[in-house]
């Protein structure tokens, strides 16, 4: 697959989410709006692991927090409802602009299946290098719900997310991540996801994903 064609499926999957579509009409700017703020999260998730990474003094520390003080009172004012906020519903970016998560690289997909990369950052450090216990089911989350909202289906939540640690997952590496519909029955989704260094398995995943009814939130 092209890059031209593989960046063309992720836009098509990630935004295909049967959510309502995110617009760039309904925000200033298209194209240019989503590319500033596909740049704001990556400085974000670039702040946060350089500041896991450093032992600021305490000059440093305290202009960070003014800074930081500043920002916040600069976008309170701005807050809207939920639906019209770009934060974590971008689907058309890798990122989905947000920083929770990292961000998922993806080359390869199809209607039931997805490959590709992801990084965890010194952010995402759990403890001797390996990545904390938490961010790994977060990230799977992340990939199997964007797979499972994929494709035209109705909107899906996590009913079950198993994760098995294999071995440790590496802060700092660029890790291959595959994700897999594996069954469907009815509303119910059986959806499958690795994550690996090289050749190792570093963890696995199994999620149930039950199509919500009408009107169910
Ligand atoms: C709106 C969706 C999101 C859209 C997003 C679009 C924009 C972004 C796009 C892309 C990004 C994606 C990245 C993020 C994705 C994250 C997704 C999440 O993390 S969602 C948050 C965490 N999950 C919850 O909060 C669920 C809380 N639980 C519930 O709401 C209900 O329990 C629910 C919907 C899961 C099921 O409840 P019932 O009342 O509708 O249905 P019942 O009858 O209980 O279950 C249906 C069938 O499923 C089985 N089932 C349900 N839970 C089960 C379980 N834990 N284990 C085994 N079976 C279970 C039942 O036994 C039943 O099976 P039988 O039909 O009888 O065969």
């Amino acid at each position: 697959m092209t890059a031209e064609r593989a960046e063309a499926s992720v836009a098509k999957v990630l935004s295909d989410t049967g959510e309502r579509p995110w617009r760039s009409s309904d925000l200033h700017g298209g194209d240019e709006y989503s590319a500033t703020y596909e740049d704001l999260t990556h400085a974000l998730g670039d702040f946060l692991d350089r500041l896991a990474e450093a032992r600021p003094d305490t000059e440093l520390i305290e202009s960070m927090t003014e800074s930081l003080a500043g920002w916040a009172r600069e976008l309170g004012p701005l807050a809207v409802r939920e639906r019209d906020r770009v934060f974590g519903r971008r689907t058309d970016l890798a990122s989905r602009g947000q920083t929770m998560s990292p961000t998922i690289e993806l080359a390869e997909i199809s209607d039931d299946s997805a490959s590709g990369t992801v990084y965890f950052g010194s952010y995402f450090l759990g403890g001797n290098g390996a990545v904390h216990g938490g961010a790994i089911p977060l990230m799977f989350d992340e990939i199997l719900g964007r797979l499972a909202n994929a494709s035209g289906r109705p909107p899906q939540r996590t009913a079950y997310l198993h994760t098995d640690y294999r071995s440790i997952t590496p802060v700092g590496r660029t890790l291959g991540v595959r994700a897999w519909l594996c069954s469907e029955d009815g509303r119910k989704r059986i959806l499958r996801a690795t994550i690996h260094d090289g050749e190792t398995l570093c963890a696995e995943a199994e999620g149930l994903f039950v199509a919500l009814k009408p009107g169910q939130p």
